[in-house]
C-alpha cells in the first residue's frame, strides 16, 4: 500500500489541527502542523486582513518547507463592537491569551458596551448579546513558482452571554448558530465542518488539494 499523502497546515493551534485532520482523513490525507517543525520560528501575524496573514503564514512555512502548504487565519468579527476582535482575535486579552481569558474579555467588552438583543431569553436563561461573525481565510501556497491559491469563508452567530458546550475551540461556547439552536461548542467536529467558516473555505480548495496529491509522485 502506498504511503499517505501529507499535507502541511501552518498553524500552532491544536484545534484547527483536529479540525483539518478530521476533514482531508476522509480524502485519505494525513495532517502535519508547525506543532511538528518545532525548528520554525514563530511567524508573524502583522498583516491587516485574514488573508494577508494566511499569506504570510503560508509562505514562510512553505519556504522553510520546500513543499506546499496551507494555512488558516481566521477570527470572530462581533457587530456590537464594531467588527472587533477581528484579526486580533487570537490576542485579544493580550499576547498569548488562553481562550478562556479571550472569552471573558469578550464578555466584559459586550458588558461595557451595554449590548444585548431584544429577543427573549434562549430557554435555558442565555441572553443573546450581538451578531457576530466567523471569518475565514485559506492560503495554499506552491514554493515551486510563489503561487497563492485563496479562499474566503463565513458564519453568521449570535453572541450568548454565558459558554455552553465543550466541543470546538477559541470563542466556540459562546457562539451561537440559530439556524442549529445551538452553540459552536455543541457541534461535533463533523457537524461544525459543515457550516463553519473553516468547512466553506476549504470546500473551494479541496480540488486543489486532491491535484497536489494526484501530481505528487
Ligand atoms: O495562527 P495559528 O498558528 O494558525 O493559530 P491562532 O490560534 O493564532 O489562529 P489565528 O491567528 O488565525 O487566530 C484566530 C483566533 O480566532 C478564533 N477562532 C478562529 N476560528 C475559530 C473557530 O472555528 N472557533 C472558535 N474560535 C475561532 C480563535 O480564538 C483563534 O485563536
Ligand atoms: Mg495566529
Amino acid at each position: 500500500m502506498s504511503k499517505p499523502f501529507t499535507i502541511v497546515i501552518a498553524t500552532k493551534n491544536a484545534g484547527k489541527v483536529k479540525e483539518f485532520a478530521h476533514a482531508f482523513a476522509k480524502l485519505g490525507i494525513e495532517v502535519k502542523s508547525l506543532l511538528d517543525y518545532p525548528s520554525i520560528p514563530d511567524i508573524v501575524e502583522d498583516g491587516d486582513t485574514f488573508i494577508a496573514n494566511a499569506k504570510i503564514k503560508a509562505k514562510t512555512a512553505g519556504d522553510a518547507l520546500g513543499v506546499p502548504v496551507l494555512a488558516d487565519d481566521s477570527g470572530l468579527a462581533v457587530d456590537a463592537l464594531n467588527g472587533e476582535p477581528g484579526v486580533y482575535s487570537a490576542r485579544y486579552a493580550g499576547e498569548g491569551a488562553s481562550d478562556a481569558q479571550n472569552n471573558e474579555k469578550l464578555l466584559a467588552q459586550l458588558a461595557d458596551k451595554g449590548a444585548r438583543l431584544d429577543e427573549q431569553p434562549l430557554a435555558n436563561g442565555t441572553s443573546l448579546l450581538s451578531p457576530a461573525q466567523f471569518q475565514c481565510a485559506l492560503a495554499l501556497y506552491f514554493p515551486d513558482n510563489g503561487q497563492f491559491m485563496i479562499a474566503e469563508g463565513m458564519v453568521e452567530g449570535v453572541i450568548m452571554d454565558r459558554p455552553h458546550g465543550d466541543g470546538g475551540f477559541g470563542y466556540d461556547p459562546l457562539f451561537y448558530v440559530p439556524k442549529l439552536g445551538c452553540s459552536m461548542a455543541e457541534l461535533s467536529k463533523e457537524e461544525k465542518g459543515k457550516i463553519s467558516h473553516r468547512g466553506e473555505a476549504l470546500k473551494q480548495l479541496l480540488p486543489a488539494v486532491e491535484k497536489l496529491v494526484t501530481d505528487t509522485p
